[in-house]
């Protein structure tokens, strides 16, 4: 709005000079004619021109309401004579400077006295002291000035008097820029705050003054006999406002320093005036604007802190209740403080002192006891000023906000009952944790006690609205387990009884069976151990998935159970209990076995030789063979795991290839490739015959009780040698050996760890794993065989041999070869009744 130019004595501008001097005086003899209207129309405060013809007014009011006409004059002549004056002149030059303009434009200029060229100084201010405001001196001519008439002491002492108002001046016009600067933004923007009615405004008197009362009106002249009238607001009374000053005194001290004057405003009470507004209404001057607007946002800084402080006073009320609400919980502790400990800040807790610390009791430091920390209080919060009080609040609301929000932070522990005797945390940390928590909920109480105390209307009355609730927050309940126990449980209720034991369960026609383990998987099957539900009893539930629309597998399936239901008598097959098809799922019930024989088998890897061991589980493994051959059935994937001990018999399982043989016929044939290569015949494996072949018909399986022959041979060498005939071989390699009729299976006398092979097991093993499917033995030739029933003589036996033989030979003289392979024939039948 203005610019400050410099200008040297020697190189000033008279045209300029002489135009800014030629605004100061437009402006001063606008001033007469001056309509309040402009201000009054100002949404905000003036700005520095409409300042400067504020200050103007103010002058012509006061020179022709109280001045005599030749002051009036004087003053003319002052401004006259300083348009030709020279020196160091700082001007406060206008942006636009235009005599047209009919805003009231300052335009003055600061000469000050040239110590060289002291002639002239032009000052134009506001003066005080009976001094003209505008003053024009002119130490050569001094003699000339006809107004003047003074004596050069006389002058002096005006210069010096005139210096002091122009520091003062200066020192106003800067306060008044600075609050220009707060005002006038808001108020155009704005408009006029809007604040929370205080009557008391934070004050200590206990006295709530209305607004119709805190209207003073009266008379008051200064010591130039000014008289003026104004309105002003006060507690005390008798406070007068002097306009030539241009600012209020205390009659009581006259004092007119900074401090006094501000403090003489403290108590004004603008309403819902801004600063500008609360001018005009009074019919201040405008040079007061600065000091009432440095009260004005004084107070609303206070009234702001106050408005927060009660805002935090109410969540922290609200706080309170909810934790008292949860008493039940066990927080009580934390709404009933014993103690309560204040110091005489208002609520700012002080480092903690030892209780036996009692030399700082009275001594205006923080006592030590709470009680005597309460009186101590008491007496200090009585004598409290207003201004204190404000400043006491403040740092209680700073101090309360961190400990409400750390309050509100910790409010997830709220449920314990840290104040049981009961409770003990277990970390360092966490004993640490507690004790600050107690620490600071104990001081957080106090405070809040301190300002519930504060706001009891004994102390203060508040007109405020109402706050805020709070946000609602989650609330994590902890219980403390021993206490709570039986009526909120830490975990889910325990599962007991029935319940309890209960696992996931498959129904198969009705019937609940409960998963108790898994027993194995197949290729596309899992077999799991069961409970029936009904009556308790183990099964094996066998699950397969197949796809429904495969009539190739429906047809297998059903097969299978067919083949079970034909055997469910046998005692050497495994018992099906019952059977489920639907939606591409088959269950299967029957009887559990224990082991199945591959995990035997595994079990004993790497063990010697035990001859009987495989005798024994030979003969098992053939005695199931014999039932499923008997029943006219060829399994046609016979292997270890397919035999499983149930209740230690063991017992053929797994149906899922068996065809029951036709009527008639020898071999059955198959479509596909199935079975288990290290335990598959040769015949199982090779095309079923060129010859088909070569009828262009497709590749055919041809597998027989042989078959199933050559498998138990596969098995019984494997629990001699400890691998199948083919298991050195790998992959397909295996496969092609078993196919190829060149490569022959190695029989050896001893096992890999060096144990001899009876030669009864060795001939057996032979017998089952002919190539020739048709000079293999039976299921009943093996079983009858030596090896799995060997024959047992006895001494006797052998004693009656010997003399039979001896008495044969001596009543004959010559006994030919036939006779003695006739004899040993007829010894070995006998030896029949000695097999085991
Ligand atoms: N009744 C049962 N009792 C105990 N275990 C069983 C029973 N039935 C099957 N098992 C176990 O489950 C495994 C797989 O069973 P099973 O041979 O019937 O499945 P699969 O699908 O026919 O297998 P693959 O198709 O390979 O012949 C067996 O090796 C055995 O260990």
């Amino acid at each position: 709005m203005s610019e400050i130019s410099v200008r040297s004595p020697s190189n000033s501008n008279h045209s300029q000079y002489s135009r800014t001097s030629g605004f100061a005086q437009e402006s001063f003899n606008r001033s007469s004619v001056h309509d309040d209207s402009d201000d009054e129309n100002m949404l905000g405060p003036p700005k520095l021109s409409n300042f400067g013809s504020a200050l103007l007014q103010d002058k012509v009011n006061e020179l022709n309401s109280s001045r005599s006409l030749d002051q009036t004059e004087r003053y003319r002549r002052h401004q006259n004579f300083s348009n030709a004056s020279h020196g160091l002149t700082i001007g406060l030059v206008p942006r636009q400077p235009s005599s047209n303009n009919t805003n009231s434009t300052l335009g003055v200029a600061f000469t000050t006295m040239n110590s060289e060229d002291a002639s002239q100084s032009t000052l134009f201010a506001t003066s005080r002291q009976n001094q003209p405001s505008m003053t024009t001196l002119n130490s050569t001519n001094h003699e000339q000035d006809s107004l003047s008439g003074l004596k050069e002491e006389e002058s002096l002492q005006k210069v010096k008097n005139m210096q002091h108002t122009f520091k003062e001046e200066l020192s106003i016009r800067h306060s008044k820029r600075r609050s220009r600067r707060f005002i006038s933004p808001r108020l155009s923007i704005l408009g006029p705050a809007k604040r929370a009615y205080s009557p008391t405004d934070g004050g200590n008197s206990g006295t709530s003054v209305n607004e119709s009362s805190m209207h003073l009106e009266g008379n008051t002249s200064n010591s130039s006999g000014i008289s003026t009238t104004f309105n002003s607001t006060c507690n005390d009374g008798n406070v007068f406002y002097d306009p030539y000053v241009s600012m209020p005194t205390n009659n009581s001290s006259g004092n007119l320093t900074p401090n006094n004057i501000l403090r003489s405003y403290e108590n004004v009470d603008f309403g819902d005036l801004n600063p500008y507004q609360y001018l005009k209404k009074h019919n201040l001057p405008t040079t007061e604007l600065p000091n009432i607007s440095k009260i004005y946002f004084e107070k609303q800084k206070g009234e702001n802190r106050r408005t927060a402080l009660r805002k935090n006073s109410a969540s922290k009320e609200v706080f309170l209740n909810r934790m008292a609400s949860n008493s039940s919980l066990g927080l009580s502790g934390l709404k009933n403080t014993s103690a309560v400990k204040i110091d005489n800040s208002f609520g700012v807790r002080q480092p903690r002192r030892k209780p036996s610390d009692s030399s700082l009791s009275g001594t205006g430091k923080t006592p030590s006891s709470p009680i005597v920390a309460k009186q101590h209080d008491s007496e200090i919060f009585k004598k409290k000023e207003n201004v204190e009080l404000n400043k006491g609040y403040e740092r209680s609301y700073k101090h309360n906000t961190k400990a409400v929000d750390y309050l509100e932070g910790r409010e997830a522990l709220a449920n314990i009952d840290i104040n049981s005797k009961s409770y003990e945390p277990q970390s360092k940390k966490a004993k640490l944790s507690l004790s600050m928590f107690k620490e600071r909920q104990k001081g957080s109480n106090d405070i809040s006690n301190e300002i519930v105390r504060h706001r009891s209307p004994q102390n203060l009355s508040f007109n405020h609205r109402t706050a805020p609730s709070p946000p609602a927050k989650k609330r994590v309940e902890i219980v403390e387990p021993h206490k709570n126990a039986e009526t909120v449980p830490l975990k889910p209720p325990a599962p007991s009884g029935e319940y309890a034991k209960r696992k996931p369960s498959i129904k198969v026609n009705g019937t609940e069976y409960e998963k108790m383990e898994l027993l194995g998987r197949g290729g596309t099957s899992k077999v799991y151990k069961v409970k029936s539900i009904a009556n308790n009893k183990i099964y094996a539930l066998k699950r397969v998935s197949f796809d429904e629309f495969d009539d190739n597998s429906i047809e297998g399936f059903k097969g299978e159970i067919e083949l079970l239901k034909k055997l469910e008598a046998k005692p050497r097959v495994v018992k099906l209990i019952d059977h489920e098809m639907e939606h591409g799922v088959l269950y299967v019930v029957m009887e559990c076995g224990d082991h199945d024989l591959s995990q035997i088998l595994a079990q004993r890897s790497g063990m010697p030789l035990d001859i009987e061991f495989v005798r024994y589980h030979a003969q098992e493994m053939l005695k199931c063979v014999k039932v499923v051959h008997d029943a006219d059935i060829v399994h046609s994937d016979l292997k270890p795991a397919n035999f499983v001990f149930v209740r230690g018999i063991l017992k053929i399982i797994d149906f899922g290839i068996a065809n029951a043989v036709p009527d008639h016929t020898v071999n059955i044939y198959r479509e596909t490739q199935i079975g288990t290569p290290n335990y598959m015949a040769p015949e199982a494996l090779v095309a079923m015959n060129y010859s088909q072949e070569q009828s262009g018909e497709q590749n055919r399986w041809k597998v027989g009780k042989p078959s199933d022959i050559w498998s138990c041979g596969c098995i019984i060498y494997q629990m001699i040698y400890g691998r199948p005939p083919y298991g050195g071989f790998q992959g397909q390699n295996r496969l092609l050996a078993i196919m190829n009729p060149e490569v022959k299976i190695v029989f050896p006398d001893k096992t890999p760890g060096g144990d001899i092979v009876p030669r009864t097991a060795l001939d057996t093993m032979k017998a089952c794993l002919m190539r020739n499917p048709d000079r293999r033995w039976t299921v009943d030739e093996v079983l009858n065989g030596p090896f799995i029933r060997p024959v047992t003589v006895t001494h006797f036996f052998i004693r009656d041999l010997i003399k039979n033989a001896v008495k044969y030979g001596a009543d004959q003289k010559r006994v030919s070869d036939e006779k003695v392979e006739e004899l040993a024939e007829d010894v070995w039948h006998r030896l029949a009744d000695f097999k085991l």
